[in-house]
């Protein structure tokens, strides 16, 4: 659980830029898990926000997961969160997409100072577009899952929450992630405005959003390995499936400068 110092210069230019990756080298060693707070600063964070809910209500957003209510075992199921992609480029997205550069800096600087040059043994150089996701209140939820559980190339996913005065007691909508190897330890993370997780996407980190009682807002970005991703490119291909939404949503991240 880390601070980043909020200043308005560009992530790769920060003073505690090279901090910032070192943290999450060793957290992601250590536990398969990286918070950072503060990763935009608050007034960056705002203008995210302010683009996030003109989105909401341009009413933009695809229902979500149908997500069956096991405990009722009735057909009735409660929608997951409603999500929309974003490339970052269009008009009504560039704060959106001056984060996902921020957060392509801090992986691609994670991957390269690590002392064998890769993150986790990982050869990031794509990820997804970034998937931003609202769980509209109500109860909606998200059961345990992995999100990479077949090996479909994915290998980081990274969240930024933009929810503010956020109060888990009354609002719900923890994330819970039963990291694999930890036996009966759990990581509980607040979805806070400004705030940036990091998580191997593969079957170490099953995890969950509990129910949500207020408007829940975040941003996901997946980013791939490419030996992996491209196995899985051979797999789905003789299958004839491609059964992640994120292919059509992939961009490649080699042209991206890292100092
Ligand atoms: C086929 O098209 C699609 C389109 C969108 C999809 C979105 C998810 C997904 C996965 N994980 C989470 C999550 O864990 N959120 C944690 C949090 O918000 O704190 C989440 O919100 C959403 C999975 C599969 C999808 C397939
Ligand atoms: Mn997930």
């Amino acid at each position: 659980n880390h601070s980043v110092q909020s200043t308005n210069v560009p992530m790769s230019q920060r003073s505690d830029y090279v901090d910032l990756c070192r943290n999450i080298i060793r957290d992601m060693d250590l536990y398969g898990v990286c918070v950072l707070d503060n990763f935009l600063g608050y007034q960056r964070g705002m203008t995210v926000l302010d683009e996030v809910l003109n989105l909401y209500n341009m009413g933009v957003f695809k229902d979500g997961q149908l997500v069956r209510n096991k405990a009722s075992n009735n057909l009735k199921t409660i929608r997951g969160d409603q999500i929309i992609w974003v490339d970052g480029r269009e008009d009504s997205c560039k704060q959106i997409g001056q984060l996902i550069s921020d957060v392509d800096a801090v992986v691609m600087g994670s991957n390269k100072m690590n002392d064998n040059g890769k993150l986790g043994n990982y050869t990031i150089n794509g990820r997804t577009k970034a998937m931003v996701a609202c769980y509209p209140g109500h109860g909606s939820h998200y059961v345990k899952h992995v999100d990479n559980p077949n090996k479909d190339g994915r290998c980081i996913t990274a969240i930024y929450y933009l929810n503010k005065d956020w109060d888990i007691k009354e609002n719900g909508g923890l994330l819970r992630i039963f990291p694999e190897g930890w036996s009966d330890q759990v990581a509980d993370i607040e979805p806070l405005f400004d705030r940036i997780l990091f998580f191997w996407s593969d079957r170490r980190n099953p995890h969950e959003v509990q129910p949500a009682f207020k408007t829940r807002y975040a941003i996901t970005l997946w980013y791939f390995d490419g030996n992996e991703k491209e196995e899985a490119g051979r797999k789905f291909q003789d299958a004839s499936q491609s059964n992640i939404c994120c292919y059509q949503n992939v961009c490649d991240l080699n042209s991206m400068h890292v100092p």
